[in-house]
């Protein structure tokens, strides 16, 4: 009997399961007895108690198996007989032995666990990493619980067991999670057909490797580095990206379709550009995409994904191979390094690279230097831009990030698609707060408080501005000094925010003078920055620190990060919490600094003409790559120059003179303040004097230069009204056109801040920006110079164009609005009837492409009823259908305006047509009637001949794709010949 043998050999069990005082055999054993069922958890935690000695544990283990009869005995006696080493097996009697019974296959993912225990104590000792990043990415494990797992006391078989036995206590989920996470490091069973057959079990293993070390490189947000950790996932907001195609329409994306075909332009190029202003989150959207496919949630076709930061590779001077690249850049194989690059190399379909911040990129990219030998050593430009155009791996899939500005056509060449992110929608900016605020009623108060300040709410839009306004929320919101107009007013509070936090003193009491106190530290990081962004250097070394005399506690204050990930070299190294701070620091560098020096603010309002200066050379010769400083048409930097300009025009506003009073001597400083105007109203003149004639016949227009809008920020953030004024008094156009010109919120604030002083009104071409509710309303202050506002494609919906129409109205020179495929539904039309109702000398509504339905149109038609001046009205693309045809039409029954009328594809049938026709027969101004892509049929068109034949002020009817056979159109067509079919 098993029971007796037990009994009797109990000394010698005790001897073979404590024997060299390790608890593995003992180990082993429970292993075996949880997965037979002969325990169950209750019985493993009171046998296997750390704090008893391990015999007592082995003691106590064989009292439970007694008791329990037997069966489990001599399972036990299986499971010892399985265990142990031949050698010790000697002497010892084992019974007649006992088959264990194969169970059916639990039904949960926890007894699942307990089932293969013995088998995933082997299987996931050499993947305790894996497993618990994956555990740890997906919230089941905390950090200490992986700190718990991985003592360094327990060798790895007993920290798979801890892991194990935590994953036990978290329960299910935990459980499925780790069975999934299991079952894809299973190396694929071989399948001739299938491709990923010819994946070895080392590719495998590099691919989990390098999923790990991305996963971690990518859990934490890292500009919360000095600043408190928040994790992407709790933080993470999905920002606007949109994506243009060949004929100009763009379409919003979701993350996944950053990669996907959507907006492809050329199939034959392999980099997708991912543009987007400062701080619009594109390091951030880039980091969400790393970690998702570290997680296997997205691009999960990508076998392998190799993240590269442009920063980072600056900081690379040895010439490498691709392979070099790589493994050093990203993460090393552990084995079989050729055969894993070799399977690179011949499936360039499964790999992806990415390279954040093209725009950090020291040499600016150029296509002549070719090199196709991915085992060949070159300087990291030549690999990076043969990468780029495809000449090395074509065929691999590379995401790249920029500014927009910093992209020139020699690089759009080689670009699959460029995909645009365009900062948080209104709704982004309630869910970034609340994520935030872990307190749903702080949240609140930050949302109300936003909401009341449209500046700072559009500011907001940019979601780096959108942190630092939730963070120093405090002296944001509840300021003593006003409340912040411009970024400038914002990055000041930041500051004082920093030094706040790090002041001994109680809160709240940092003296009027605390940028006088201060100054040192902030002179010493100004100049760093300084130098830094003239020599597109972002990353700086100890020495670089210790050089400006940078000391320990100034790096405390928290306006540096340690970089460390930066894998190239062992010492440590620093960056800014932001690229914008870093260029805040320079600002105030150019202005408070006593030096006299005229050169630093005449570099950075010409930045294009713009040369590394003596001073860079000098200081951070060993940044800035030798070959590189040949490169006098560097533009790279110029974005970053630029927003140190608007810092520095910011700083000299009347707002900040007092806290600039007593920091640098009174003349030096008028004489800078002297040069920043002069340097604005230079640039203005320059701009105006581009201007070409205008054509006879036609209005004379501007197009506005990408510099344009800066020069305008830079006027705005230094709030003062005559050189607001000053600088468009000799503007004298009647058109301004600003299409495609990134212009947010932000934009119009600083547009409608200077445009108001126009002397005569000009039509405002907006189309294709991100203005939104917020920018229209930000547009108010200067719609009594717009004649015309042109909004297409601006995501605008009828909240906005009820404040708009609400001023339009009492804008005597306001005659002409375009609002095209925006946001717009029946809930507006009301305020556009009211227009009409109003003004009397109003000449144009389009409103194609919205939302607008029979309800939308009878209101209209109500205003339209009222009004004698309109003459073109366009609502291409929306769903009046008949009812609202007809609503039109009787309504202009006695219109002696209207010259052109679009309804295209608008459900329009016979009946609304036949109304139509009516007005077709009465009206003598009614030039051109469109109604092509409706359902008009033979009846239809025949109530429209009989209505033309009375009527001679038209002269075209369109009515293409309709419901009429190519017979009907053309006998239709020969009876009235003014039909175009
Ligand atoms: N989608 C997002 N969700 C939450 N926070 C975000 C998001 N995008 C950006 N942020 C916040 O804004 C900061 C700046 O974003 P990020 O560095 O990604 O911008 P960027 O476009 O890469 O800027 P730059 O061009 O200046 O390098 C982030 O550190 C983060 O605090």
């Amino acid at each position: 009997m098993s029971i007796q043998l037990i009994l009797k050999q109990r000394a010698e069990f005790l001897a073979v399961l404590c024997g060299g005082s390790s608890a593995e055999p003992l180990d082993c054993v429970l292993d075996l007895l949880l997965a037979w069922e002969v325990l169950v958890w209750e019985d493993y935690l009171n046998i296997r108690v750390a704090e008893k000695p391990l015999c007592s544990n082995v003691r106590q283990l064989l009292d439970v198996v007694y008791d329990k009869g037997e069966d489990a005995c001599s399972l036990f006696l299986a499971a010892i007989n399985q265990i142990l080493p031949e050698e010790q097996k000697a002497g010892l009697c084992f019974g007649k032995g006992c088959a264990v019974v194969g169970k059916i296959r639990p039904d949960t993912a926890t007894l699942t666990l307990l089932a293969d225990r013995p088998v995933l104590v082997t299987k996931l000792r050499d993947n305790i990493d894996g497993a618990l990043n994956v555990l740890l990415t997906t919230g089941c494990f905390t950090i200490k619980d992986c700190d718990g797992v991985q003592l360094p006391v327990y060798t790895p078989s007993q920290q798979v067991r801890r892991l194990l036995d935590q994953v036990k206590f978290k329960g299910e989920t935990a459980a499925k999670t780790l069975l999934q996470y299991l079952e894809q490091t299973e190396p694929t069973r071989p399948n001739p057909e299938d491709e990923e057959s010819h994946l070895s079990a080392d590719c495998l293993l590099y691919q989990k490797k390098l999923r790990s070390s991305v996963a971690a490189q990518s859990l934490f947000l890292s500009t919360y580095g000095g600043t408190g950790r928040f994790s992407l996932d709790d933080i993470y907001t999905d920002g606007l990206l949109e994506v243009m195609d060949g004929s100009g329409e763009t379409t919003t994306l979701g993350l996944e379709d950053v990669v996907g075909p959507i907006g492809t332009l050329n199939e034959d190029a392999d980099t997708i550009l991912l543009s987007g202003e400062a701080g619009s989150g594109k390091s951030t959207l880039l980091q969400r995409l790393h970690l998702l496919w570290a997680r296997e949630a997205l691009l999960t076709n990508t076998f392998l994904l190799f993240p590269f930061s442009c920063r980072k590779l600056n900081a690379e001077h040895r010439e490498l191979s691709l392979k070099g690249l790589l493994f050093l850049h990203c993460c090393w194989p552990d084995r079989s390094q050729d055969e894993v690059f070799q399977y690179i190399l011949d499936h360039p379909h499964m790999v992806l690279f990415t390279f954040d911040g093209l725009d950090e990129f020291k040499q600016g990219f150029t296509d002549e230097e070719r090199h196709c030998c991915p085992t060949k050593q070159v300087p990291i430009p030549v690999l990076l831009f043969n990468l780029l155009q495809g000449t090395l791996m074509k065929g691999v899939l590379k995401v790249v990030t920029s500014r927009p500005q910093a992209v020139g056509p020699s690089l759009k060449r080689y670009l699959r698609k460029e995909v645009h992110l365009k900062g948080f929608s209104p709704g982004g900016i309630n869910c970034f707060v609340k994520k935030h605020h872990s307190d749903p009623a702080m949240a609140r108060r930050v949302i109300e408080s936003l909401q009341s300040n449209t500046v700072l709410l559009g500011l907001c839009h940019i979601p780096v501005f959108c942190w630092i306004v939730t963070k120093c929320h405090q002296e944001l919101l509840g300021g003593q000094d006003g409340i912040p107009q411009t970024i400038t007013d914002v990055y000041l509070l930041v500051l004082q925010h920093f030094f706040q936090r790090k002041s001994s003193q109680p809160q709240g009491v940092l003296g009027k003078a605390w940028l006088e106190e201060h100054l040192d530290t902030v002179l010493k990081l100004g100049q760093l920055a300084l130098e830094g962004l003239e020599a597109s250097c972002y990353v700086f070394s100890g020495y670089e620190m210790q050089r400006n005399g940078l000391t320990e506690q100034d790096v405390s204050m928290g306006f540096l990060i340690y970089c460390n990930d930066l894998s190239v070299t062992d010492c440590k190294h620093y960056e800014f919490l932001h690229i914008t701070l870093q260029c805040f620091f320079a600002a105030l560098y150019v202005v408070l600094n006593r030096n006299n020096n005229r050169s630093a603010i005449s570099r950075l309002f010409q930045p294009q003409d713009r040369q590394l200066s003596g001073l860079s050379q000098r200081c951070l010769g060993h940044c800035i790559d030798p070959s590189v400083e040949e490169v006098k048409t560097h533009v790279a930097e110029t974005p970053n120059l630029q927003i140190t300009a608007q810092f520095v025009s910011g700083l000299f506003s009347q707002q900040h003179h007092n806290l600039l009073l007593d920091c640098c001597p009174t003349a030096v400083r008028e004489r800078k303040f002297k040069q920043v105007v002069k340097s604005l109203s230079k640039g203005m003149q320059r701009h105006f004097k581009s201007i070409p004639r205008p054509v006879e016949g036609e209005k004379k227009s501007m197009h506005a230069m990408p510099s344009f809008v800066w020069l305008i920020k830079c006027i705005y953030e230094m709030q003062d009204n005559s050189i607001a004024q000053d600088a468009v008094t000799k503007l004298d156009v009647e058109h301004l056109k600003l299409t495609y010109c990134n212009i947010g919120p932000v934009e119009c604030t600083a547009l409608a801040y200077v445009l108001k002083y126009l002397r005569n009104p000009v039509g405002l071409q907006l189309d294709n920006n991100t203005i939104g509710d917020v920018g229209v309303e930000q547009l108010l202050p200067c719609l009594h110079i717009c004649h015309s506002l042109y909004l297409r494609n601006n995501n605008i919906s009828d909240e906005g164009i009820r404040k708009l129409l609400e001023k339009g109205m009492k804008c005597e020179s306001f005659q002409k609005i375009a609002l095209f495929n925006n946001k717009l539904t029946d809930a507006c039309t009301q305020n556009f009837a009211c227009l009409l109702k109003a003004k009397q000398n109003f000449l144009s509504l389009k409103l194609g492409n919205n939302n607008i339905t029979c309800i939308g149109a009878e209101q209209l038609a109500e205003g339209l009823s009222y009004n004698q001046s309109l003459q073109y009205l366009g609502l291409w693309g929306n769903k009046i259908g008949d009812r609202g045809a007809e609503a039109l039409a009787t309504a202009l029954k006695n219109n002696t305006s209207l010259i052109w009328l679009s309804l295209v594809d608008n459900g329009v049938g016979n009946a609304g047509t036949c109304a139509l026709a009516k007005l077709v027969s009465q009206s003598k101004t009614l030039g051109e009637l469109w109604l092509s892509k409706n359902c008009i049929s033979r009846d239809g068109v025949e109530c429209l001949i009989e209505a033309l034949k009375i009527n001679y002020s038209i002269k075209e009817v369109w009515l293409r794709r309709n419901n009429l056979s190519p017979e009907e159109e053309e006998e239709l067509s020969k009876q009235e010949s003014r039909l175009t079919f």
